[in-house]
């Protein structure tokens, strides 16, 4: 099989350091078409469904991306801005506000991309375009702070298998969590003082965070303590007691019993046992996307008021804020500790050069003696 490489590299190149900055993916458009492919690479990643495959694929495509696709389709175009999905538009600005922070510092020596899981810019695409800007050391950073299974593990595969088809692999680091990184508890915890000083500030703090199957968890999946974790930090910075706050799941898919008290379930109830408003925030989201524009500011708030609620207050996601750029920096900084950035100065370049004319006498001299 034919590794990708390519037979016209020159070792007088810049070598660069890269920060691969990732998530899970959005549908190319709001239609029909758009999320049946979408949904179709999605869902048949046996990391998120751990269904036997042949059982899988016949419920797959023959029931849900007959039916999913039209009604997701309906959900995304009640958030589609003019520039696209909000998890895209938000995950390019990241990674721009890392790039230039990193840039300041370390100038054009250290890349930054980003890409998604599932659908475009792909992994594979990137992780090209990088490798051809000369990245050979790399650190991947999935955007998602609590580890499961379903999310970061599969980010790596998707790496992973784009390694094993390529010839020079660079060195590289995996991020695989951050639930309970100091400075992300703190970014999240100054955003949501500042929304309570602009809209002020409601009985409960609901902390909805995206649901797995309860059979992951019982299987060893961290996920849901790793929720847990950062709700504990979270409501301890914030000075919350016990009563002031609650862990919930939202987006359940399927008919199994995934984790568990429910954002939907616990919002409809609250009202009745006397809480009449309150506040939510998404900490496993670090980008707003459909999940938390539609699925808690419209369809949940819904849920709530008709309950019973008085007011619901939606705290957005930290997405680009400048609090959340620099908790990711150092996050990334942290992580890139012991290596050096790759000298591309004149004299260095200079003496690569040596190797370049060498190899174009055929004399291959090899790396050691540059
Ligand atoms: C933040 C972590 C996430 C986990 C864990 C997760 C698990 C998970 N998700 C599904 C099924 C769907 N998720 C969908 C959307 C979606 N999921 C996440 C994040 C996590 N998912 C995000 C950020 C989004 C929004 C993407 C966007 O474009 O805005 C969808 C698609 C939407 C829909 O049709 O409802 C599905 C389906 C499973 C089965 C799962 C764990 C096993
Ligand atoms: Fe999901
Ligand atoms: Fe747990």
């Amino acid at each position: 099989m034919p590794y990708k490489g390519t037979d016209q590299f020159s070792h007088n190149e810049p070598e660069r350091l890269g920060v691969l900055v990732t998530n899970l993916g959005t549908p190319d458009a709001p239609t029909t078409p758009a999320l049946r492919k979408y949904l179709a690479e999605f869902l048949w990643d046996p990391r998120v469904v751990e269904v036997p495959r042949p059982i899988w694929w016949l419920i797959l495509h023959g029931i849900i991306l007959r039916i999913r696709p039209r009604k997701s389709a309906q959900a995304y175009a009640s958030v589609w801005q003019p520039e696209g999905s909000p998890l895209l538009i938000h995950t390019a600005k990241q990674a721009e506000g890392i790039r230039e922070a990193l840039k300041k510092k370390y100038g054009s020596n250290v890349v930054v991309g980003f890409a998604m899981r599932y659908g475009n810019p792909s992994i594979s695409r990137v992780l090209e375009d990088m490798q051809q800007q000369g990245v050979r050391k790399l650190l991947v950073l999935p955007l998602y702070p609590q580890y499961s299974a379903s999310t970061t593990a599969s980010t790596f595969d998707a790496i992973a298998a784009d390694f094993t088809r390529r010839r020079w692999l660079p060195d590289f680091r995996f991020v695989s969590h951050y639930h309970d990184y100091p400075p992300y508890i703190e970014a999240m915890a100054r955003h949501i003082e500042a929304h309570w000083a602009n809209h002020g500030r409601h009985e409960k703090l609901i902390l909805s965070y995206h649901g797995v199957p309860l059979k992951y968890l019982l299987k060893g999946d961290p996920y849901h303590c790793e929720c847990h974790k950062t709700s504990r930090l979270l409501a301890e910075r914030l000075g919350l007691g016990q009563d002031d706050y609650l862990t919930t799941f939202q987006s359940r898919f399927g008919r199994e019993e995934w984790l568990q008290p429910y954002t939907d379930e616990t919002l409809k109830s609250l009202p009745e046992k006397g809480v009449k408003s309150v506040d939510v925030f998404c900490p496993g989201f670090s980008s707003d996307c459909l999940e938390t524009i539609e699925e808690i500011n419209e369809e949940n708030r819904e849920y709530f008021m008709e309950s019973g609620g008085e007011a619901f207050g939606y705290i957005p996601c930290l997405n680009a804020t400048p609090g959340h750029i620099d908790a990711l920096v150092q996050l990334v900084e942290d992580n890139l500790k012991g290596w050096a950035v790759p000298d591309n100065s004149p004299d260095n370049l200079a003496a690569r050069q040596k190797c370049a004319e060498a190899r174009k006498q055929a004399t291959f001299p090899g790396r050691a003696d540059i």
